[in-house]
């Protein structure tokens, strides 16, 4: 948690009660309300799954400006039936145990949470049409590190287009890859969402509706269909979702997020998911940024004494400089 965050927590004024029922020294006041996790957001409104049914809410007073996300658990009080027209009341966000964030903008210091809870980032990139971008992948994995998240590339339309390029550029950093095509099978894709809560993220036209379609039949995403008097979608919003999959696990669809501002991560953040690199730069001097040029890097004196394979450093490296790489694709 950062110190922003955990300032908002902090300074979240626990709800005050009316007349003279006393108090309970120090115990919050909704310590038994129910439970329930947001699976979208809309204007205000939050849509929340609480024992695997919808109930609309809003956020009470007492949040202030707290920030709630899609993946957030939080608890929830007043009409909990889910009955069209009534709504609910979101009084107190549990504490994350994982939140992926972007830069708003690259010329901003402002961070934006973009998704709570999640534990897996699956990055969506087709093989053709359009073609893979690797520094894309980069700047996700990116993200992924910094967030602690593991990532999962997700190649699609092998039908179009070889894996191998990609693969092997992959392959010194150790990050799980699945290929899939329209209509093949999705199994090995399953086994890696199950019992996990994954993040899609994908520009568009890599696949991903054709994905989450075929993973989540029931779920008949609002596709981006344009207005065409307005000239905005008829569905505006461009809120994450999170979906249950048919079998344990939940995925959250990303259809605003195409890319990530990565201005707020730290080195030691990415550093930190490659316990060999982080054990040799150890030994690195202070405020090494462990890059090509930097004359001393304990990483370069581990390749010379071949202790690191230079593939993996040299990958390392390309990915930490994706960080500062134009983020419109
Ligand atoms: N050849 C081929 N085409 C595919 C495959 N998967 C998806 N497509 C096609 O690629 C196009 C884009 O697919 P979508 O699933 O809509 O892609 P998306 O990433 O959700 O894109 P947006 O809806 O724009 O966000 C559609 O015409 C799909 O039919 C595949 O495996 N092979
Ligand atoms: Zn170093």
């Amino acid at each position: 948690m950062t110190r922003r965050e955990r300032d908002e927590h902090e300074a979240y004024d626990r709800p005050r009660r009316r007349g003279s029922r006393p108090r309970t020294k120090e115990r919050p006041d909704y310590d038994d309300a129910a439970v329930a996790q947001v699976v979208t957001i809309d204007r205000g409104r939050y849509t929340l799954d609480l024992d695997g049914g919808p109930v609309t809410a809003m956020k009470s007073r007492p949040l202030g400006r707290q920030g709630v996300v899609v993946g957030d658990e939080v608890r929830v009080v007043g009409d909990l039936s889910g009955r069209d027209g009534t709504l609910a009341r979101i009084v107190e966000v549990l504490p994350r145990r994982t939140v992926l964030r972007r830069t708003a903008d690259d010329d901003e210091a402002l961070e934006r949470v973009v998704v709570a809870n999640a534990d897996q980032l699956v990055i969506v990139q087709a093989l053709a049409d359009p073609p893979p971008r690797a520094g894309l992948i980069d700047r996700c994995l990116v993200a992924a590190y910094d967030a602690g998240i593991e990532p999962l590339v997700c190649f699609t339309k092998a039908d179009l287009g070889s894996p191998e390029e990609m693969l092997t550029l992959l392959d010194p950093l150790d990050v799980r890859v699945v290929v899939t095509h329209r209509g093949g099978d999705l199994d090995e894709l399953r086994t890696l969402l199950r019992d996990r809560t994954s993040v899609l993220v994908g520009h568009s036209g890599v696949g991903k509706s054709t994905l989450v379609n075929a993973l989540v039949p029931q779920a008949a995403r609002a596709t981006s269909h344009v207005n065409e008097v307005t000239g905005r979608g008829r569905h505006t919003s461009t809120s994450a979702q999170l979906l249950r999959l048919p079998f344990p696990g939940s995925i959250i669809d990303t259809p605003g997020i195409r890319s990530f501002g990565l201005r707020h991560v730290e080195t030691d953040h990415i550093i930190r998911a490659f316990d060999d690199l982080d054990a040799v730069a150890r030994d690195c001097p202070r405020g090494c940024t462990h890059l090509a040029e930097e004359p001393e890097c304990a990483l370069d004196v581990a390749i010379a004494a071949g202790e690191l394979p230079r593939a993996r450093v040299e990958s390392f490296r390309r990915i930490l400089s994706s960080r500062s790489l134009a983020t419109d694709y």
